[in-house]
């Protein structure tokens, strides 16, 4: 594995109103490596995927992606720069009214100005990866939950990013799907030599895929290792996380309050 950063994050602050949701984090995603956000519901995973894609802006603090201020980069950058990253959203995003041949060619009809039969060799050879080739006329509505996941990658990875970003691959699969979409994960950073930012609260995955693991809880970063220096790590909040142990939050009496109270005191 490579020590070049392909996504350097420098001390992000985030609010949502006046509440604070990432508090200070900083993390670098090395080329070729599958780095996995790991952190309990409401942790601030989402939230630090968004800034990683560009469509939240910090407080404070900046992110980079492939050596470029993802903030301040003027729009026509931006949408180049968007066209070297692959995102499998949570629950596919897969548009209804398209078949699945179609969902996966729409980044290259959007960005590229190939022929058309350019693009389907292009987008079938990202079927046959994902191993969904011959399906190319369902509709996602006749996908099962797996299919959809794999149709979500093939579209993701179907300009050859760099760098592919998953939320949640493998939530609401059964165990035995859930592990061959963390084989096909492992297999594409291998075969297409990306970067991989996998976001998940689902450890077996986790533990399966990470080169490094970013342990994140209440918007902070605990601790960012390997899986062997993440399973020995001595915080207790990382130990917890780990064997599934609900601690309650520190509540400020003040903040409880004005919760109970809808605000009005
Ligand atoms: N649009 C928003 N407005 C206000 N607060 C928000 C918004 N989105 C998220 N939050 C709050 O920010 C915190 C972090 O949320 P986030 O969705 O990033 O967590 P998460 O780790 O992705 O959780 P989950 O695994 O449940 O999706 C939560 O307390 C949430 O209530």
């Amino acid at each position: 594995m490579s020590t070049e950063s392909v996504i350097a994050v420098e001390s992000l602050v985030t609010h949502y109103g006046s509440r604070q949701i990432l508090k200070n984090v900083s993390l670098e995603v090395r080329a070729g490596e599958i780095l996995v956000i790991m952190g309990g519901s409401g942790s601030g995973k989402s939230t630090l995927l968004n800034h990683l894609l560009g469509l939240l802006r910090p407080t404070s603090g900046n992110v980079h992606i492939l050596g470029q201020d993802i903030n301040t980069i003027p729009d026509i950058e931006l949408t180049l720069l968007r066209q070297k990253i692959g995102v499998a959203f949570q629950g596919g995003a897969l548009f209804s009214s398209l078949s699945v041949l179609e969902n996966i060619l729409l980044p290259l009809r959007e960005h590229t100005r190939l022929d058309r039969m350019t693009m389907e060799i292009m987008a079938r050879l990202k079927m046959e990866v994902v191993n969904l080739a011959g399906f190319d006329a369902l509709m996602p509505a006749e996908l099962s939950g797996g299919m959809i996941k794999r149709a979500a990658l093939a579209r993701a990875i179907v300009m050859d990013p760099r760098i592919l970003f998953c939320d949640e691959p493998s939530a609401g699969l059964d165990p035995v799907v859930a592990a061959q979409i963390d084989d096909l994960i492992l297999d594409l950073r291998d075969a297409m030599a990306m970067s991989v930012v996998v976001v998940t609260h689902e450890l077996d995955s986790a533990f399966k895929i990470a080169d490094r693991i970013c342990v994140l809880d209440q918007g902070e970063i605990l601790a960012i290792g390997s899986v062997p220096e993440i399973r020995a790590h001595p915080n207790e909040r990382i130990q917890n996380l780990l064997n599934r142990r609900v601690k309650p939050v520190d509540l400020d009496p003040e903040e409880y309050l004005r919760r109970l109270t809808g605000g009005r005191l």
